[in-house]
């Protein structure tokens, strides 16, 4: 809504433009007018809709025709005045002073008109019978008066009229031809109904009239005022009420009441509570509000924000099997203008057997959203009315923005949820299949996915150390030029190669010398198709050489060609990694130097006890100095922190390595 109005008055000389605007401020006639009135400034607390209002007045005998278009192209409503007992004045409106306007005024943006009818006192007859045939033809015509600055009749409704013009305008909502609302205004209003009708069952009950109306006008309904509206609409249609609440009917048709009434101003209201602006799209300040985000912080989504979509999900999962079928899909994303998540999302995240998304899926995806692009989450939180439903400032309040990285590095502890991992490899090494196992599927199952479903991302939930975190997998395109700073920026890099293809093993190294070589992110090497035979790497060193050469833990052998779901262990590692980068795991025997590792947090339990004993053992980091290496004699590698869970229970990888 506009911040002030600005009211410009037109007409032929005498007709009483500028006594009608004396006779406004002192609320009399005055006698002797000059050609034209000073611009005078109503202050907000004494007009009716509590905007400020400047009125401006013309005069031909005082302006020039440029400070006459200046002034029609600063105006947001001009009065077209006429003195009623005039016929030449009247003829001048539409030979005259309508087009000359419109000329001045760009066809989108058209400033609304009010025809004022003025000296009403001297005579009998009215002048509608003539005015109304120019309102039909002209729709910018907002409305007609006639009124008389002599006996002070509707004079400050000639204002109210004009300043309503302009802060809620009827055009954009009603067609006056068809004396129906016009599609964009249902629509927008259908949207309102769908995020008010909070259960999903196509009808508005108490609870849920109750909570509009308080969202909107700020009080509650009387049960009796609630039991009128029904009764307004049962009297006028047969299928507005059903069991008691109002229908998607009856909801429309009482807003085509208020705006025929002229009570448009609450069918604005209402549009305007949940984000439309006057053109009646989203407004970009209600769907992208103020988020900062400094570099090296990432973005999730708060509790609150995960609480209010898991009661989106069981809005629309309507046979509740914890699935969103397609219908439930489209019925979900009715309230927004385009389908956001195309076959591929099904490529990104879990879905059930029919390939449809679960709730884990559904959670998955929006986390991915948050973190990789904020701004579209904030705007599709926008189309599900998360400010209203969950009464917030706006949708930044769904947002947290974590620390910077730098800093949870620093102190060796991160608040963070949600990890990102970006694999690298040849052109058919595997990382595709590497994403999609993460998602639980096998060759057989990935065979299936069509090229263009196809996703480069697969997030899903994954336990550390007892803690649900989210890791992001991203597939970096293989024949890149250059890196991104996103593709760059990660908590845990893989390396994958398919061992039985000879030549892809030296991809790896390249990118690892070029770009991670002297990055502090943990990088883990992958030996994807593992159940394939191992072809000799046409490479100076072997991926175990190379591996400790460069400190990095040993490949890692992966497959997802198996009969049942493939293994999460590799998951497990890689997050475990992501989320203890600083894990500079060092002597877990006897040392008393694991200050920074997992195991401090089990220092005290048993648990450690038993590790100690089953493992006396360096794990590697490869930012662990020369003289630590040397130093121990005996040493044994495996990936980090995860190690830890490893002996103890998991699956293991180790390699004993003779000192150099
Ligand atoms: N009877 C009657 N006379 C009016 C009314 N309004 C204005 N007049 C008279 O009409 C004459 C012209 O009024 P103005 O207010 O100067 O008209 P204007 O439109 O500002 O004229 P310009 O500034 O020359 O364009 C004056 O003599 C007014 O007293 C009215 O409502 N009734
Ligand atoms: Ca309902
Ligand atoms: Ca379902
Ligand atoms: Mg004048
Ligand atoms: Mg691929």
């Amino acid at each position: 809504m506009r911040k002030d109005v600005r009211i410009l008055l037109v007409g032929e000389p005498k007709v009483g433009k500028t006594s009608l605007i004396m006779s406004l401020v002192s609320e009399e006639f005055p006698d002797v007018v000059p050609y034209r009135a000073e611009e005078i400034t109503i202050p907000a607390d004494v007009t009716p809709e509590r905007v400020p209002t400047h009125i401006v007045d013309y005069s031909e005998a005082e302006q020039t025709d440029e400070q006459l278009d200046q002034e029609i192209s600063k105006a947001n409503v001009i009065c077209i005045v006429y003195s009623v007992n005039n016929k030449k004045s009247i003829e001048k409106v539409t030979s005259h002073w309508i087009p000359l306007i419109n000329e001045r005024t760009d066809k989108d943006s058209r400033v609304p008109l009010i025809l004022v009818g003025n000296k009403s006192d001297l005579v009998e007859h009215s002048s509608m019978e003539t005015i109304l045939p120019i309102m039909n033809q002209h729709t910018e015509i907002e409305t007609c008066v006639e009124c008389s600055a002599k006996n002070l009749k509707n004079i400050s409704e000639l204002f109210y009229y004009a300043q309503k013009a302009v802060l809620h305008p009827t055009g954009p909502l009603y067609c006056p031809e068809q004396k129906e609302m016009k599609p964009a205004c249902i629509r927008a209003l259908m949207r309102i109904f769908k995020v008010s009708d909070l259960d999903n069952d196509g009808i508005l009950n108490d609870n849920e009239l109750n909570f509009f109306q308080r969202t909107c006008f700020n009080t509650p309904l009387a049960p009796q005022a609630l039991e009128d509206v029904k009764n307004v609409v049962r009297k006028n249609m047969t299928d507005g009420v059903c069991d008691n609440g109002l229908t998607l009917k009856g909801f429309l048709f009482l807003h085509t009441l208020f705006i025929q009434r002229g009570r448009h101003e609450t069918t604005w209201t209402v549009l305007r509570r949940f984000g439309y602006d006057d053109d009646l799209e989203l407004h970009q300040d209600y769907l992208f509000p103020l988020l900062k985000i400094p570099p090296d912080c990432t973005t999730e989504l708060n509790h609150n924000a995960y609480l209010f979509l898991q009661s989106v999900f069981d809005k629309y999962d309507k046979d509740r099997d914890c699935a969103l079928s397609p219908e439930e899909l489209k019925d979900l994303f009715d309230v927004f203008p385009y389908m956001p998540w195309g076959p591929d999302v099904n490529n990104t995240v879990c879905t059930n057997e029919q390939g449809w998304i679960t709730y884990q899926g559904y959670m998955s995806q929006w986390t991915l959203t948050t973190y990789l692009d904020v701004q579209r989450c904030l705007e599709y939180l926008g189309y599900l009315g998360y400010s209203i439903i969950t009464e917030q400032e706006s949708q930044a309040a769904s947002i947290t923005v974590t620390r910077d990285k730098k800093v949870d590095l620093q102190k060796k502890q991160t608040q963070r949820c949600v990890f990102r991992c970006n694999i690298f490899g040849a052109s058919g090494s595997g990382k595709t299949g590497f994403l999609q196992s993460f998602l639980g599927r096998n060759l057989m199952h990935q065979r299936t996915i069509k090229e263009e479903h196809k996703s480069y991302y697969a997030i899903n939930t994954i336990y550390v150390y007892g803690q649900e975190k989210y890791l992001l997998l991203h597939e970096v395109f293989s024949d890149f030029d250059v890196l991104s700073d996103a593709e760059l920026s990660c908590d845990v890099v893989c390396l994958l190669y398919d061992i039985s293809n000879p030549g892809s093993f030296e991809y790896c190294t390249k990118v690892f010398k070029q770009y991670f070589m002297d990055s502090k992110i943990p990088c883990l090497m992958i030996a994807a198709k593992s159940d394939l035979p191992e072809a000799r790497q046409q490479y100076a060193a072997s991926p175990m050489e190379f591996c400790r050469q460069h400190r990095i833990p040993p490949p890692q052998a992966f497959t997802c060609n198996t009969a049942a779901t493939p293994s999460k262990d590799i998951f497990v590692k890689l997050a475990t990694m992501a989320v203890y980068p600083h894990a500079r795991l060092r002597c877990m025997c006897s040392c008393n130097r694991c200050t920074f590792c997992l195991c401090q947090n089990l220092l005290n339990s048993e648990l450690l006890q038993t590790v100690k004993s089953k493992l006396y053992t360096v794990v590697f980091s490869r930012h662990m100095s020369q003289a630590d290496v040397k130093s121990s004699a005996f040493w044994l590698r495996a990936s980090m922190g995860a190690t830890l869970f490893a002996v103890l229970g998991f699956a293991m990888y180790r390699v004993v390595i003779r000192p150099r």
